[in-house]
């Protein structure tokens, strides 16, 4: 069937149930993703004038290699499957872009060659790739990740092995999949003297992806892998959670709040910013009214733009149900925070997530006036 996103019009087969099939892969839902990767290729193109060339190392149906091809990028799509290579060369073709299409495992493909910008879309887990895309990428890694079970600690031992890192399973399960993801990312690229700074990046249902700028120096790697890297510490009896930094674990013995022992350390992972908000917003602002879902990414990009910076957050329906209270509307509750003198922002973790710079006992006292 015929699918037609931003300025390209491809073929991509049906795909049936599901499960992995034979066919060349293509999920509709990732159309988000897509969107606003072109919109970051856009924005960065004009940071970064130098970049010319765009490989689209796992590229299935050829889609985002040609997506970036209409805007002028320098592609080359590559694919171990003949059947996506045949796929993409003709997807090229009937838009009328220009492009290599490679028939290469990605591994191999760029220990052979340098890139400006690359793009790892695996299925599952970006780690076997990771090494490849710091060592050989001049200046952007844009990565998906889509093994969130591992990543936020439901699948203990598959997250330990894949991620050098302890993720635990908390009620913040999205954002801790972010961060053990980024810390694992910019730990790789510090092996090849390249640091790391996460200039855009977002949990969205089922994937986390992220687009990390590189520097290739020592001391931008010793302070992506040591200075932006830490704990966080979750209280599992009553939600308080705190980090420290560096990689050695510093937990506090009991919960200050609950003096339960019950305290769970995850890390290392990442505890620095993960998106640059002027850099978000030109994202937003290269959102164009032609792609299929403008309206959630400039949505997306505005709560990321105003999501404070704070390492973890919390879902007001979790702490009410706590508290044994109704839930307030959203935006008095987090008024009412602001009001008591603390910040306090919507997060971008969907529903009713939101970050604060407030105690939980500094939640409930000012949110003990609101009815739900
Ligand atoms: C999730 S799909 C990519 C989807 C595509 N980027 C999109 O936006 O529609 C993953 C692709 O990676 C390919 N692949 C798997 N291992 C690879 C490797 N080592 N090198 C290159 N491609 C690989 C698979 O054949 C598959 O087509
Ligand atoms: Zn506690």
């Amino acid at each position: 069937m015929e699918v037609t996103e931003g300025a390209v019009t491809v073929e991509v087969p049906e795909q049936e149930g599901e499960g992995k099939t034979d066919a060349v892969f293509f999920n509709p839902v990732q159309e988000l993703n897509r969107d606003l990767t072109v919109a970051v290729l856009d924005a960065y193109r004009e940071r970064e004038e130098r970049a010319e060339t765009y490989l689209d190392a796992m590229t299935a149906t050829g889609i985002r290699g040609a997506r970036a091809a209409a805007q002028g990028w320098d592609v080359t799509c590559a694919d171990v499957d003949p059947e996506a290579v045949e796929l993409a060369e003709s997807n090229l073709a009937r838009n009328d872009l220009d492009g290599r299409v490679l028939e290469r495992d990605v591994n191999a493909l760029l220990w052979d060659e340098y890139v400006d910008v690359v793009d790892i879309d695996p299925f599952g887990s970006p780690m076997p790739f990771a090494d490849a895309a710091f060592a050989n990428t001049r200046d952007l890694v844009c990565i998906t990740a889509t093994d969130t079970a591992p990543l936020c600690g439901a699948h203990f031992d598959s997250g330990v092995r894949s991620y050098s890192a302890v993720p635990r399973n908390t009620d913040f399960h999205a954002e801790m999949g972010l961060r053990i993801l980024l810390g694992a990312l910019a730990r790789t690229a510090g092996r090849f003297d390249v640091g790391v700074d996460p200039i855009f990046t977002h949990a969205t249902s089922h994937y986390v992806r992220t687009y990390l700028d590189c520097t290739h120096k020592a001391s931008a790697a010793n302070r992506s892998v040591q200075d932006a890297q830490g704990y966080l510490y979750h209280c599992e009896d009553c939600l308080y959670r705190e980090s420290s930094r560096g990689l050695v674990a510093d937990p506090p013995e009991a919960c200050p709040r609950c003096e339960s022992n019950r305290i769970s350390a995850a890390g290392p992972l990442w505890l620095d910013a993960y998106v640059d908000r002027e850099f978000t917003a030109s994202v937003r602002e290269r959102v164009t009214d032609d792609m299929g879902t403008a309206e959630n990414a400039r949505e997306l990009c505005t709560t990321l733009e105003r999501e404070l910076d704070e390492p973890s957050h919390y879902d007001q329906h979790r702490l009410c149900k706590q508290w044994g209270v109704g839930a307030p509307a959203m935006d008095a509750f987090l008024d009412a925070v602001r009001d008591a003198g603390h910040d306090a922002s919507p997060a971008h973790y969907g529903g009713t997530t939101f970050k604060t710079t407030a105690s939980i006992d500094a939640m409930r006292d000012a949110a003990s006036d609101l009815g739900p």
